[in-house]
Formats: structure tokens, C-alpha cells, sequence
């Protein structure tokens, strides 16, 4: 058995799809498959036990990581200042306006912007070589786009640890899409990156453990040899998105430590994460989705530990996306995500944070004039320690959300943004503006996931009613009557299996994708 690409690939993406590559690929699975597979078991026993009452917690095998006295390595220059990054699916004009856009740093997406078609995940590869190699050229709408002279600093955030690319069979089985996306990008471009003056830098998402960071550092120092690239020379970001991970963040960085380059407080899944984790307890019910901002108590002491935590070890404390978009041809629209974009990133200069993530070009502007208020000359805010404070397990799993409540609008939302967001995804497009805000894999899967836990602890509206089945396909039905778009039909049965089987779902992505393609 041997390597076996199960698709039919496009002529323009053989060089990226090249046998070197895949050889590569290859080896990577062989390598790190099965520990791959191990450690997302690890993940469902947990949850077991978070199902049987057990709250996570700071774990007291790694006390002595926690408390030493250790640092990561020093940031690449191209990493230092990273102020404000823009963040986009991997697709070639978003690459070409974000790259131009006078951002910091530039994530292109593989995650929760791109919808993973075999074409979109091999047109992203395709698209980011040319961008590295300053060649990437797009027509679209009767414009050609090209790459400026000043450039941000690309960042690839490949997929997270629970998917696979079905397209690609290594010994008879699907090869783990991280695995894929990671080694793709960085065979065809680690050397001419360096060359370049840069590097080979990752986000990586959704982790849940240091060991899974165990496993990404193991994976970069594997890469590197194979390579022949000196050890240390792939750089990673992770994201604290997961209620877990938070109890874990100076041992991911401690895993990482010579690759890492800094934590960023990925919200948006951080709050599926917490719904999930008790997807079990009718006492962590959270009220719609609106209302869980990032200054209600468990949202805050997540951010102030992850601040903390960085400056305590040197690495970069990054914050996350407001959802608020601008439209160009409405003003309103505009100034208020403008407020509300201004509002979020004021609070995160604030706090410490060293940059942020911003959805969309017209934010720049914003963003960075809020870092440049704190930060002024300096890249970045690190010998901010942050000492005072003190965040203990309870603040981290404590739902309460002051004034919070379920509403039938809040019910409402959610099955109209999750059947917009489905249909999108399964037509190819993984970010979207959905009622001025960006939805994506993350926001989605908040809104499916609350639409389950409301009907399973059969939550009392404000009016009284309680979430049901019968309340929930009433809705569901209406809202979908309200809308227009391709694969609808399929988006509506996949939310009505999300919500309504009795066993919680890990990834909408898992169940959706046997749909794509
Ligand atoms: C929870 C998380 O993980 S957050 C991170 C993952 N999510 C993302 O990265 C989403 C990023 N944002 C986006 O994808 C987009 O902004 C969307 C889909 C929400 C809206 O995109 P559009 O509907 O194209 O917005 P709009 O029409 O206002 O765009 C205006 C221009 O800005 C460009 N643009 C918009 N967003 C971006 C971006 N993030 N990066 C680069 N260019 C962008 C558009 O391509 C368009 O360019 P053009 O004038 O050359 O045609
Ligand atoms: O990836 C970012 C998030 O908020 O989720
Ligand atoms: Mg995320």
C-alpha cells in the first residue's frame, strides 16, 4: 500500500500535488497517523468524564511546567510586530487583498473560512506558492489583482486534528487534514520562504491538550529534518479555543516551546468548546448567542490567564475577531461595526494583548490605531506581566452570563444563521456575512450546538415556553420558507440531525463534509 490521491487533480495543481509532495505526505502519516487517532480517543474519554460531572481543571502532573521557570524562543523579526492581522479563507483574491491590505500579518485560512472542497483546498495551495513566490495574479470581475510591494507576513492555519482529506489515501486510509495541509504548504514553500527572509509559519487550531502540542512539535521537528531546515525554524501560533485547552496553556507552550511564537484567544470556537464540554449540564446553560461577549465573566478570565500566560514566557498574546463587518454600500452598517470593531480592540490594547484579528480590510484602520494608542513604537506589550492576575478554575466554567437569557429571537437567529451558513459551506464558501457579522465554521457551530442544548434541557424562553422538538421544527420550518439558496434542502437535514439526535455531534464540519464535493 502506498500513497493514492482518490480524486482527479486539475492539470494547474500537479506541481503543488507533486510526487516529492506526496511522498512527503506519505511519510508524515506514516509517522504520526496513529497517534493522531490515539489522542482524538483521549479527547471522547474525557468528555466521558466532563458528561459524568467531572469540570475541567489545571492538572496536577504538570504542576511543575506551570510553575518553572522557562521561556519560548524569541520571535522572528517578521513576527514581532503583529498588531493587527487579517485573517481570510485561502483563496486567491482574499490572498492578494489581504497580503496588499497594510496588515501585520496575513492568516490564510484552511480551517473555519474555507469550505474544503478538493478544489478549494488544492486552488488555496496552488494560490499561496504563487503568493510566496510573488506571482500570484487573479482575474476576477473584470480586474486583475497582484501583489504589492509591502507585504504582510503569511500565516497558514492548516485544519485542526479532528479532519481528514478524503482525497488523499495513505495505506488504504483517509490522511489527517492537518497533516495535509501542513505538509503540502510547507514541502513547496519552506525553503523558498527562508530564502526570502521569512519563515514557515502556522496557527494551529482547536487543540484540546499539550499533548496534541506534543504531537504538532514532534511533527515539526520530523518535517524540519526531513527537510534539512535547522530545528526551530517552523514557527506556530496556537489558539486557545477550547474550554480544555485553557487549563492548559502553559503546558502547550512549554510543548511547543522553540516552535512556538505565541497564543491567540480564538473566541468564537472557545465558546462552542464551552457548550460542548457541558454539553451534559443542565446547570451551564448559556443564554443567546448575542449576549455571550467577551466581558461576561467566563470570556474575561479566559483572556486575562491567556495575557498572563504569554508575558510570563515571552510569547505573543493575541486577540480575537469581532464578528461585526462593514458593507460599502451601507453606511450605517458600517459606522456601527466600525464602533463596535474600535470598542473590542480598545479593550484588548488595553488588557495586554500584543495584536488582534480582524475580518475584513476596512477594520484595519481601526485596529490599528487602537495598538498604535498603547503600543506606539514598540512591537508589542510583553513585559506587561500582568502578575495581578489571578484567574482560578472556577472562573474558567462559570456560565453565568448577568442579564442573559434564551429568547425566541435568540432561537430564531440560530436556525436561520446555521441553514445560511450550511448552505454556503456546502456550496463551496466557508466564511460568510450573514446579517452584517462573519459567520464561519466556529460562529455556526455555536449556533447549531445551542439549538441542541437549549432542546435537550428543554430551556425556558423568556416568555415561558420551553425549547422542544416541535418548537424547534416550527421555527425551523418558518425560517426556512423565509430563505433562498442552493442546497437548503440538505443544509435543513443536517441541522435537524445536529439538533435533534440524542448524541451531540463533535464538528458540524465532520457530518457535512460526507456532503461536499
Ligand atoms: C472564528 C474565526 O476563525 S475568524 C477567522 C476566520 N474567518 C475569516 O477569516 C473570515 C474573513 N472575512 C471574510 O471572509 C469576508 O470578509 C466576508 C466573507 C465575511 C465578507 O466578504 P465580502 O462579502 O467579499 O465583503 P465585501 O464585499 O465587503 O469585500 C470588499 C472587498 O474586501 C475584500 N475582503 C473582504 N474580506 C477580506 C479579508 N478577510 N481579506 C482580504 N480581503 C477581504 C473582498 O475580497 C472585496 O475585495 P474587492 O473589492 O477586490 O472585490
Ligand atoms: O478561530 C477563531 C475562533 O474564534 O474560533
Ligand atoms: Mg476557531
Amino acid at each position: 500500500m502506498t500513497v493514492e490521491v482518490q480524486a482527479k487533480t486539475p492539470e494547474a495543481a500537479q506541481t503543488v500535488l507533486s510526487p516529492g509532495a506526496l511522498e512527503f505526505l506519505r511519510a508524515l502519516q506514516r509517522e504520526f497517523g496513529t497517534r493522531r487517532r490515539e489522542l482524538l480517543a483521549r479527547r471522547a474519554a474525557r468528555q466521558r468524564a466532563f458528561d459524568a460531572g467531572e469540570d475541567p481543571d489545571f492538572l496536577p502532573e504538570t504542576r511543575a511546567v506551570r510553575e518553572g521557570d522557562w521561556r519560548v524562543a524569541e520571535a522572528p523579526a517578521d513576527l514581532m510586530d503583529r498588531r493587527v492581522e487579517i485573517t481570510g479563507p485561502a483563496e486567491p483574491k482574499m490572498i492578494i487583498n489581504a497580503l496588499n491590505s497594510g496588515a501585520k500579518v496575513f492568516m490564510a485560512d484552511f480551517e473555519d473560512a474555507l469550505s474544503p472542497t478538493w478544489h478549494n483546498v488544492l486552488a488555496g495551495q496552488r494560490a499561496l506558492a504563487a503568493a510566496v513566490r510573488r506571482t500570484l495574479v487573479h482575474e476576477a470581475q473584470g480586474k486583475t489583482y497582484r501583489l504589492g510591494e509591502a507585504l504582510a507576513t503569511l500565516v497558514v492555519r492548516p485544519r485542526g486534528w479532528h479532519l481528514e482529506e478524503r482525497h488523499v489515501h495513505v495505506d488504504g486510509a483517509p490522511i489527517s487534514a492537518s497533516l495535509f495541509d501542513f505538509g503540502l504548504f510547507l514541502f513547496g514553500n519552506a525553503h523558498e520562504l527562508l530564502e526570502r527572509g521569512s519563515g514557515p509559519y502556522f496557527y494551529l487550531p482547536k487543540l484540546e491538550s499539550h499533548l496534541e502540542a506534543r504531537l504538532w512539535n514532534d511533527v515539526f521537528n520530523f518535517a524540519q529534518d526531513y527537510l534539512r531546515i535547522p530545528r526551530g525554524t517552523i514557527r506556530a501560533t496556537v489558539l486557545i479555543e477550547t474550554l480544555p485547552a485553557a487549563f492548559e496553556m502553559d503546558e502547550i507552550l512549554f510543548e511547543l516551546k522553540d516552535h512556538a511564537a505565541g497564543l491567540n484567544a480564538g473566541r468564537w470556537d472557545y465558546i462552542f468548546s464551552f457548550i460542548k464540554t457541558f454539553r451534559a449540564r443542565p446547570d451551564k446553560l448559556l443564554p443567546d448567542r448575542a449576549q455571550v461577549t467577551m466581558t461576561v465573566p467566563f470570556m474575561h478570565a479566559y483572556t486575562e490567564l491567556l495575557i498572563k500566560t504569554c508575558h510570563k514566557r515571552g510569547a505573543h498574546a493575541m486577540g480575537g475577531m469581532a464578528a461585526f463587518i462593514p458593507n460599502r454600500k451601507d453606511p450605517e452598517v458600517t459606522e456601527r461595526a466600525l464602533e463596535k470593531v474600535r470598542e473590542d480592540k480598545r479593550r484588548e490594547a488595553r488588557a495586554g494583548c500584543d495584536g488582534t484579528w480582524v475580518a475584513h480590510p476596512d477594520l484595519i484602520p481601526v485596529a490599528m490605531a487602537e495598538f498604535d494608542a498603547v503600543l506606539g513604537d514598540a512591537p508589542h506589550q510583553k513585559a506587561r506581566g500582568r502578575e495581578e492576575v489571578a484567574v482560578r478554575a472556577e472562573d474558567l466554567v462559570n456560565a453565568d452570563v448577568p442579564g442573559g437569557a434564551v429568547t425566541e429571537a435568540g432561537v430564531r437567529n440560530n436556525i436561520n444563521v446555521a441553514l445560511q451558513y450550511l448552505s454556503a459551506w456546502l456550496s463551496g464558501t466557508g466564511a460568510a456575512a450573514i446579517h452584517n457579522l462573519m459567520e464561519d465554521a466556529a460562529t455556526a457551530e455555536i449556533s447549531r450546538a445551542q439549538l441542541w442544548q437549549w432542546r435537550t434541557h428543554g430551556a425556558t424562553l423568556e416568555g415561558g415556553e420551553r425549547v422542544s422538538e416541535a418548537l424547534y421544527r416550527r421555527l425551523k420550518d418558518e425560517e426556512l420558507a423565509s430563505l433562498q439558496g442552493a442546497h437548503l434542502e440538505t443544509a435543513a437535514e443536517l441541522l435537524d440531525h445536529l439538533v435533534l439526535n440524542p448524541e451531540f455531534e463533535t464538528f458540524l464540519t465532520l457530518r457535512a463534509y460526507a456532503h461536499l464535493d
